[in-house]
C-alpha cells in the first residue's frame, strides 16, 4: 500500500492540474462576460446551468461522485458569475439609477413627520436625531407618515423598525416595500414606560389600561399583577395618554412615557413598568430622495427568492465572496403567494465601495424584485 506521503504527492499533482484548468475555465468565462456586456445579455442563464449540471454529473461513475461533481460545478459556475458581475460593474453597468451621495442631511431646514401625537416615542427619536428645536409635526399612523414623505408634505419621517423586546415592527417592513421611500438614517432610543392616569387617580381606582399593543406586551409582568384591569390597544402610547386626559375618567390609565404623561397633564401612578430594563427601539429616518450619506455604513435591501432548495444559500454567497458582514435577516410573507417569503437583509458597507456594487449586481440578477431600501 502507498504511504501517506506518496498519496499526498499524487493529490498535489492532480490539484496542480485542477488549478490550471480552473484558471483556463475562468479566462473563457471572462470572454463570455465581455460578450454578454456587449450584447446586453444576462449573466445568469438558468437553463444552461441546469443542462451543464446534468451533463457533468452524468459523466461521474457513482451516485456519490455524481452528487460531488454537481456541487463542484454549482460552485464553479457561481464563481464564473461573480467574475462577470465584477466585469459589469467595472463597465459601469449598474442596471438602475444610482443613489446620489450627500455630505450630510439639511437638518436645519427639514420638515419632519412622526407617527402618534405630542409625547410619542417617535417624537423623542425625532428630537434625538434632528435636534431639540427641529421643525416637526405628527400624523396618526405609520402609513400616513410614509404618505407625507411620498407627497412631499415632509422631507423626512422617523418611524420605528425594531424593538429590543418585541422584535421587528412588521408593518414597517411591508410599508418599506409598498412605498418608494429610502432609509437615510437611524437612531436607537430607550423605551421606559410608566402607568399614568388623570391627576388624583390612584392605582386602586384603575379598571382600564390603554396603550399600543406592543407597549402593553413590554409591561406584561406589571400588568399581569393587575389581571382584573382591561387592556385596550390603541394606535400609539401618546395617543393613549391624550385619550386619558380627554376622557377625565379616574378608572382609566395609559402605558406611556414620562414625557407623554407630562405633555398631556397626567400623573405617574407607577414609574418604569417595563419587563426588561434595557428595552429600546431602533427608529429609521426615511425620505423620498434616492440619496445616501457619504459616511453611511449599513445597507438594507429586500428581495424575493425562487421557491427552490438552496436558493437562499446561493444568494448569501454574494456576501461571503465580497467579504461583506451581514447583520440582520428577516422574512415576511409575500402577499398573494402562500408560503413564499420576501427577505430583508442588512449588511455593513457603503454604496460607493466596489465590493458592495459587485454584491448588489449579483443579488439583483439572482433574485426577484430586489430593492435597495437605503444606505445609512
Ligand atoms: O455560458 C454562459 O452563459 C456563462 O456565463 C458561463 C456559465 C458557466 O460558468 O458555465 C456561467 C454562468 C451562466 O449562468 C451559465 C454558465
Amino acid at each position: 500500500m502507498a504511504s501517506l506521503e506518496e498519496l499526498r504527492l499524487q493529490l498535489d499533482e492532480i490539484d496542480d492540474q485542477m488549478v490550471r484548468l480552473y484558471e483556463e475555465r475562468m479566462k473563457v468565462c471572462a470572454q463570455v462576460g465581455e460578450y454578454k456586456i456587449k450584447n446586453g445579455k444576462k449573466v445568469l442563464d438558468r437553463q444552461r446551468e441546469k443542462n451543464k449540471l446534468q451533463a457533468v454529473s452524468e459523466k461521474a461513475s457513482s451516485e456519490f461522485n455524481k452528487k460531488g461533481v454537481r456541487e463542484l460545478y454549482e460552485q464553479l459556475m457561481s464563481m464564473s458569475r461573480k467574475l462577470q458581475y465584477q466585469q459589469l460593474v467595472k463597465a459601469g453597468a449598474l442596471g438602475r439609477l444610482p443613489f446620489i451621495e450627500m455630505e450630510s442631511l439639511d437638518a436645519k431646514n427639514a420638515r419632519i413627520v412622526f407617527p402618534g401625537t405630542e409625547g410619542a416615542y417617535s417624537q423623542a427619536a425625532t428630537k434625538d436625531y434632528f435636534g431639540e428645536n427641529c421643525n416637526s409635526f405628527y400624523v396618526r399612523t405609520f402609513r400616513e407618515a410614509m404618505e407625507a414623505i411620498e407627497d412631499g408634505a415632509a422631507d423626512y419621517a422617523v418611524l420605528p423598525i425594531e424593538n429590543s423586546t418585541a422584535g421587528s415592527v412588521d408593518e414597517m417592513y411591508d410599508l418599506l416595500v409598498e412605498f418608494e421611500n429610502y432609509i437615510v438614517g437611524e437612531t436607537i432610543i430607550p423605551i421606559i414606560h410608566t402607568l399614568s392616569g388623570v391627576p388624583g387617580a390612584k392605582l386602586t381606582d384603575i379598571e382600564r389600561v390603554y396603550s399600543k399593543g406592543v407597549a402593553l406586551m413590554q409591561a406584561s409582568h406589571f400588568l399581569d399583577d393587575h389581571s382584573d384591569w382591561q387592556q385596550i390597544s390603541v394606535a400609539n402610547t401618546a395617543i393613549a395618554a391624550r385619550k386619558i386626559r380627554d376622557d377625565k375618567d379616574q378608572a382609566q390609565a395609559a402605558v406611556c412615557s414620562a414625557y407623554a404623561a407630562e405633555v398631556h397633564g397626567l400623573e405617574i401612578l407607577e414609574e418604569n413598568i417595563n419587563d426588561d430594563q434595557t428595552n429600546c427601539t431602533r427608529f429609521i429616518v426615511v425620505t423620498n430622495q434616492k440619496v445616501f450619506l457619504k459616511h453611511a455604513q449599513k445597507i438594507s435591501i429586500c428581495l424575493e427568492l425562487p421557491h427552490e432548495s438552496g436558493s437562499l444559500y446561493r444568494l448569501l454567497s454574494h456576501f461571503i465572496y465580497n467579504d461583506l458582514n451581514m447583520t440582520r435577516i428577516e422574512s415576511r410573507p409575500i402577499e398573494g403567494k402562500n408560503w413564499e417569503y420576501r427577505f430583508f437583509i442588512d449588511f455593513e458597507g457603503n454604496m460607493a465601495d466596489p465590493a458592495v456594487k459587485n454584491a448588489i449586481r449579483g443579488l439583483r440578477e439572482e433574485s426577484r424584485n430586489m430593492r435597495i431600501l437605503g444606505n445609512y
